[in-house]
Formats: structure tokens, sequence, C-alpha cells
């Protein structure tokens, strides 16, 4: 790795909500990102930490590519906060207020609202057991686990718990429990909401291969179709985070997620950092 690096490599780090990123732009080169690399990235004392990394790539009918990985090394199929921090990006890079980009679940786009906002279709939910995915085929909308949790796939697994105060529990033992439930055979994301208004829910999220996190934009986006199929609210739904504020519109050509972004610091990793990583 550091022989391609002997001047260090740069990154960015970025936050939607306070679900942070770092991220790495490998367009015009190939794609440099490893398990090794992820996981000694991810280490918030050996290593720069962050919830995910994203790393830009080129794409052929698209603006660009991505592909994410979690602070633990492991794959993300989806990740819609670092989804909408690129895109801001790259929008400004671009001089456009629209991209579209191409991440493991296909083609998405993203735009700039008139308030600063950044939103990004996430494309439609998965409800099937096969697409979320599950082990076996049971009820999605009612899966055999204590609690009465709801399976929805948005790119990546999310099992969604509503309960009467998402503040009262211990979402790391309850998170813990359920992210390596056998019924997940790639594991899971786990939201846990309550309903706190009319379309307005409070929630908060163990995320597969990363722990607690500020935000979940694909969490939110699950989570708002989760609790528009049982009928606890409408289509548009607000969720009130640790980190922040996201907005949901789960409209016919797919979900939509708005919300903050932010652009902390670029920085450039050591040649003998990346000659440390096996
Ligand atoms: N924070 C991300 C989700 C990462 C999902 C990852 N934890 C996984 O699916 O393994 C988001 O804003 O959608």
């Amino acid at each position: 790795m550091a022989e391609h690096f002997s001047q260090g490599l740069p990154f960015m780090k970025m936050h939607g909500a306070g679900n942070d990123f770092v991220i790495l732009d490998s367009r015009g080169r190939g794609a440099v990102t490893t398990s090794a690399l992820a996981r000694a990235l991810g280490d918030r004392n050996r290593g720069v930490g962050y919830d995910q990394l994203a790393e830009i790539r080129d794409a052929e009918d698209a603006d660009f590519a991505l592909d994410f990985w979690n602070s633990d090394g492991s794959r993300a199929g989806a990740c819609g906060n670092a989804t909408r921090c690129v895109s801001h990006y790259m929008m400004q890079q671009l001089g456009r207020d629209q991209v579209t980009l191409l991440t493991q679940r296909g083609r998405l786009s993203a735009q700039r609202r008139a308030d600063g906002l950044v939103c990004v279709n996430m494309g439609h939910p998965q409800r099937a057991w096969q697409e979320v995915p599950l082990s076996h085929a049971v009820d999605t909308d009612h899966l055999p686990l204590p609690g009465d949790p709801v399976a929805v796939g948005m790119g990546n697994p999310h099992c969604v718990f509503f309960v009467a105060d998402a503040d009262a529990l211990d979402i790391t033992a309850e998170g813990r429990r359920y992210e390596t439930d056998p019924l997940f055979p790639q594991k899971t994301n786990v939201e846990f909401a309550s309903l706190i208004g009319p379309d307005r829910l409070r929630m908060r999220v163990w995320e597969r291969g990363a722990g607690i996190t500020l935000a979940c934009g694909s969490g939110a986006c699950a989570t708002a179709v989760a609790a528009a199929t049982r009928g606890l609210t409408g289509r548009n739904v607000t969720l009130d985070l640790d980190g922040g504020v996201l907005e949901i519109d789960w409209r016919d050509d797919g979900v939509w997620m708005a919300g903050p972004v932010a652009h902390v610091f670029d920085a450039v990793l050591s040649p003998e950092f990346l000659r440390s990583v096996a």
C-alpha cells in the first residue's frame, strides 16, 4: 500500500447529522480500500476513527460510484448519510445541484434542496425475506422475535423495533443481541423508534459493524417505511436522532432522505501509517 503513496493518502472527514465518515477519492486510479485499511482507519485511537468509510470511484454511466465500509472493516451495501455527504462534495466540485451515482444497490440520485439540505433517493424498500435478507421465509412485517420488529432492506438489512420510549432502552445490549441473531445471515442494523407526534418519530440505532451511531440514513428510511406499513405514520416522516433530524418521504419513485451535511477537515494519511496496515 505505502509504495503507491510515498506522499501519503489524502482523505476528507465529513458527517451527516453526526454520523461520521472518512472519504477517499480514488477517481483516476484503482480502488485502494481493503478490509485491513478500513479497520485500521476506523480505530478511533490508532487511526482516524469514523462510523463508515466511503470510497469514490469512477463510473461509466453516472457521475461517480461509491463503496462503503464499516469501522470494523466489514462492507456495507448502503450508507445514506455518506451518500448525502459525498453528493454534497461532488455537487460543489461539478458546480451542479444534482448528481447520479452508482452503489452496490444500483443507480441513485441526489439533489441539493433550496433550503440547502441534501436529499438522496435511496431506492425502493426491500420487503421480501430473501431481499432483506433473512435466513428463511417469515412475515417481514412481524418478525418471530421478542418485541415484534419489522424487517426492511434498503440495500442493507434493518430490524426496526417500535417501543414506548426509545430513550429508556439499553441500546448497546439490545442492539448487540439482535445484530447477530441467526435470522439475519448477513447480520443486521437495529433501530428503536417511538412515536412522538403526528408523522414524527424519535429513533436510536445500533449499526452493524459500527455500534451506536448518532444517525443512520438508511436506518431512518427503513424506520419510516416500517412505521407507515404499520399504520403508525403517513409516508412523509420526520425523525429525531441523537445527532439531528432527518426527513423521509416515501414516494412512488423511492424513499427520499434529506438532512444536514458537514465537511469538517481534509488531511493526509502518512506513509508510515499506510506501511503499518497489513
Ligand atoms: N450509517 C449508514 C448506514 C451504514 C450501514 C452499515 N452499518 C451496514 O449496513 O453494515 C447510513 O447513513 O445509512
